[in-house]
């Protein structure tokens, strides 16, 4: 299980690729060089897990991007944790924002998927973050603590457990967060780990920022001292600008 590392990345491939894209991307992957203290995990597309899984160097640990509440069974179309497992995935991205307000799961049913997820063995990228006009009003810490309490409230532990604070308004739009904007976020998450869970919760578990992060503004972003890290979608579809985001981070 990843978890050694004092930095994470994250690739989140979300819905695309075909086998022969994803070939390529995982031999770009497999050839790129990457910093030993950071935590490297993509998160193809269920249909291609077992591809992946079967192709990519074990330097690079498999994520999905979500999993069943609970025991696999009469549940059409989803997949269960241990499913996954049993595929050789080590993690499961829960909570996206595409899954909040394209899908519609609430927090309650997120925190729960969470804990499931962690009994089974997989770490869990938690994914918490605001739409822009709760940025607007004010309310972004509100919507980030009141999604973060939902996971507290159902998780045993939080040792396998990743933050991804994603500003909804930043996914896919080019609009990344400033890095003044992300720290003030994460640093508030840290801070509201220590005042509900413990001190060395808020210490070890890493905060990483996702939201059009790319090969350009990853470094300026990974220099502020709560960021550790990255959950990446669009650009980590491109092996050698995920390789570089990667390696902007130590
Ligand atoms: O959703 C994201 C970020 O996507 P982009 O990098 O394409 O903004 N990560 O899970």
């Amino acid at each position: 299980m990843a978890g050694t590392g004092k930095f994470f990345v994250g690739g989140n491939w979300k819905c695309n690729g075909t086998k022969d894209s994803i070939s390529k991307l995982v031999a770009d992957l497999n050839s790129a060089k990457l910093e030993p203290d950071v935590d490297v995990v993509v998160a193809p597309p269920f249909v291609y897990i077992d591809q992946v899984k079967n192709s990519l160097t074990e330097r690079i640990e498999i994520s999905a991007q979500n999993s069943w509440v609970g025991k696999g069974g009469a549940f059409t179309g989803e997949i269960s944790a241990e499913q996954l497992k049993d595929l050789g995935c080590k993690w499961v991205v829960l909570g996206h924002s595409e899954r909040r307000h394209i899908i519609g799961e609430n927090d309650e049913f997120i925190g729960k998927k969470a804990a499931y997820a962690l009994s089974q063995g997989l770490g869990v990228i938690a994914c918490i973050g605001e739409l822009l006009e709760e940025r607007e009003a004010g309310k972004t810490f509100d919507v980030c603590f009141q999604q973060l309490k939902a996971y507290a409230d159902a998780v045993p532990s939080w040792e396998n457990i990743v933050i991804a604070y994603e500003p909804v308004w930043a996914i896919g739009t080019g609009k990344v967060a400033t890095p003044q904007q992300a720290q003030e976020v994460h640093l508030a998450v840290r801070d509201w780990l220590k005042k509900n869970v413990s001190d060395e919760v808020a210490s070890k578990t890493r905060i990483i920022y996702g939201g059009s992060v790319n090969g350009g503004n990853s470094a300026e972003l990974a220099k502020q001292e709560d960021i550790d890290g990255f959950l990446v979608g669009g650009a980590s579809l491109k092996g050698p600008e995920f390789a570089t985001i990667v390696n902007s981070v130590t």
